[in-house]
Order: C-alpha cells, then structure tokens, then sequence
C-alpha cells in the first residue's frame, strides 16, 4: 500500500476512531420484483479515504451506490451524505456528490470542453473546466468529439464531469474496465491526486489489484451483504499469522534436514522451487540451519497473501475476469 490516509475507520479487525463520517449507509435494502438486489448494507466513508466496494456481478454494488447517490429508491434503510439524505432530498446531495457511472456515452460529436461546460452549467459552484483538463491530461483532446477519443481518454473525461461539480465526494464505478494496463496504471495514478485534492473516493471495482492499489479499506459484497470489511492487508491476512517463502537450492536437499525445524510446518516443492510455509521465524531458522549444511538458496523469495486469495476465500468464487 502506498496510500497514507488522512481518517481510519473501524473494520472487521481494527477500533480506530473515527474522525469524521462522510458517507453513511445503514440496512440498505433494495428489491427489485421478487429479486432481492441489496438485502442488508451498512458501512461508513471517512473522510479522505478511498473505499473501495468490491463483488462479482450481480452482487449489489451498483445498486448500492446509486441509492446512495438518491438515483435509486430504497426498500429500507438510510442513506446519508454529509448528514444530508440523498433518498428524500436528492438536489442537494448532488451539488456535494459526484458520480461516475458504468459506461457513460455522450453525443458522438460533443468536444471534450464542450462536454464539460455544459457540465459545470448544472452546478453552482463547479471546477474550472479547463483545470480539470489538465488534471487529467486531456489537454491535447480538449478540441476532440467524444467519437475520436481513445477508451483512456473517454474514461477520463467521464472521470472530470464526476468532479465537475467540484464534489467532495466522489463514487467512480468501474473505473478501468476495459483500459489496456499502462491506461490502469495511469488513471490510478490520477485517482490519488484527485483524492489529495481533498475528495473523498468511493470505488465500485472487480480488480483486486486496483483495490490493492488504492482503496485504504474495501468492503465486500455478495449477495446484497457485507461480507467483509476492513484494510486490503487485513483482509488478505485474515487469520494467518504465519510465513511462506519459496526457495531455489544449488542441489537436492534432504528434506528431513527442515522438517525437524520445529517452526516449519509445511513444506511442497513448486517447480523447481521449494515452498515452506511456517511461523514468524521460519525464513531465518531455515536459512541457519541450511547454512550449517554448507548451502546457501540462489534465489528466495516471500509470498504474500493476496486479496484476490482472500475474496475467492470469502465469496467461495473469483472475481470475474469479464465484468459486464
Ligand atoms: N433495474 C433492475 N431491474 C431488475 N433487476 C435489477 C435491476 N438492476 C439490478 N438488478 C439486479 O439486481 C442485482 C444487483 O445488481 P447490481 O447492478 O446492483 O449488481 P452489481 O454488483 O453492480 O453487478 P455488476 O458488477 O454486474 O454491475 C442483480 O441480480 C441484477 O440483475
């Protein structure tokens, strides 16, 4: 994690205070028919922190956060922004609340600066239009039609009107599905200066790598409940106290050698490595005890637990590859 964030919130292993609520959402529900799309949501944003929402298809998160943006009805529950209620009085939560939503489209021959100040017009105290250009680096497609932009560059324009209206609080949903990786990495980037701008992120996203990257806590989704919440590390920790590493050695190892070191508990070979899996003090005694041998590994190296490990863990499914 490179993100410091300014607000911690309480999560399924951590008590830090809260220092202030932006978003709050308690018992959302919402149905649609006999279909239950969101049966039961809570959970607080911080302010200045990136959240992100996190689930397969179908699991309720845009629902989720459309009822947050007053763009949807909820069965029951509440919905807050800032202490203002988005469901019962929607137009004022739209002046604080920017919203980027899947697969926005606008008119095939509307100019990037033209979309945007017709934008702003809507709002009564909007970002300068040509600020946010270069703030997402569309200063050379400021002239461009919506038709002639590249998937990045629309992606970026959908991103500067969500902050158009100058929003201290943003909800981006899928925010990179379909950039190819180099335009990943640069609308991440972008997405943690716009937060040090002073707005607080909310983020719908089926990448584990994105929410690694960037959400200080995420939240997991699956058929309309929270799962799970608490910091990408924690949640990818979970229970787990212990060590696992791979190693390649010069020669074959009698594999006795490490399984009398009492603080190894498993060992697979993987390859033509060796992976040992133990307590916090495996890596050094395996090492020692190596080099009392007289060998020394030519490569090692850690594993850590990933998020994705611990979402297929949770959800008992992985992420699709193809969100729709
Ligand atoms: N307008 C609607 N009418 C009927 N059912 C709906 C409607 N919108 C969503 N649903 C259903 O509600 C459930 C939750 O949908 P939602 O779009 O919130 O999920 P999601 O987690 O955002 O999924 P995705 O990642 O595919 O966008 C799904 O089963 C979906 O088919």
């Amino acid at each position: 994690m490179t993100n410091t964030p300014t607000t911690r919130m309480p999560s399924a292993t951590t008590s830090s205070p809260v220092t202030e609520t932006v978003v709050s959402v308690s018992g959302l529900r919402k149905t649609y028919g006999d279909k239950v799309a969101v049966d039961d949501v809570s959970f607080e944003v911080g302010r200045g922190e990136i959240v992100g929402i996190l689930g397969q298809n179908g699991a309720g998160k845009t629902t989720t956060v459309e009822a947050l943006a007053g763009l949807r009805t909820a069965d029951g529950g509440t919905v807050s922004v800032l202490g203002l209620d988005p469901q019962h009085d929607p137009a004022p939560v739209r002046e604080l609340l920017g919203v980027q939503l899947q697969e926005s489209r606008l008119p095939a021959k509307q100019r990037v600066v033209e979309a945007l100040r017709l934008y702003a017009s809507f709002y009564t105290d909007p970002r300068d239009p040509e600020e946010l250009i270069t703030l997402l680096g569309l200063q050379e497609k400021r002239d461009t039609a919506y038709e002639n932009l590249s998937g990045g560059q629309k992606q970026r324009l959908s991103i500067a009107l969500a902050l158009v209206g100058n929003p201290q609080v943003a909800i981006l949903d899928e925010l990179t599905t379909g950039l190819d990786p180099q335009a990943r990495r640069e609308t991440w980037d972008l997405i943690e200066a716009v937060r040090d701008s002073g707005v607080t992120i909310l983020l719908v996203t089926h990448f584990m790598d994105e929410a690694e990257r960037l959400c200080d806590r995420v939240i997991v989704i699956d058929g309309g409940r929270v799962i799970a919440q608490g910091t990408p590390g924690e949640l990818a920790r979970g229970d787990r106290t212990g060590v696992t590493f791979r190693m390649r050695l010069p020669q074959p190892l009698d594999a006795a050698l490490l399984a009398d070191i009492e603080s190894v508990t498993s060992m697979r070979e993987v390859g033509l490595d060796l992976e040992v899996t133990g307590g916090p003090t495996v890596l050094p005694d395996v090492i020692i005890a190596l080099h009392s041998c007289g060998l020394v590994p030519t490569e090692v190296q850690t594993i850590s637990p990933s998020l994705e490990d611990a979402f297929v863990a949770l959800v008992g499914r992985p992420p699709e590859e193809n969100p729709s």
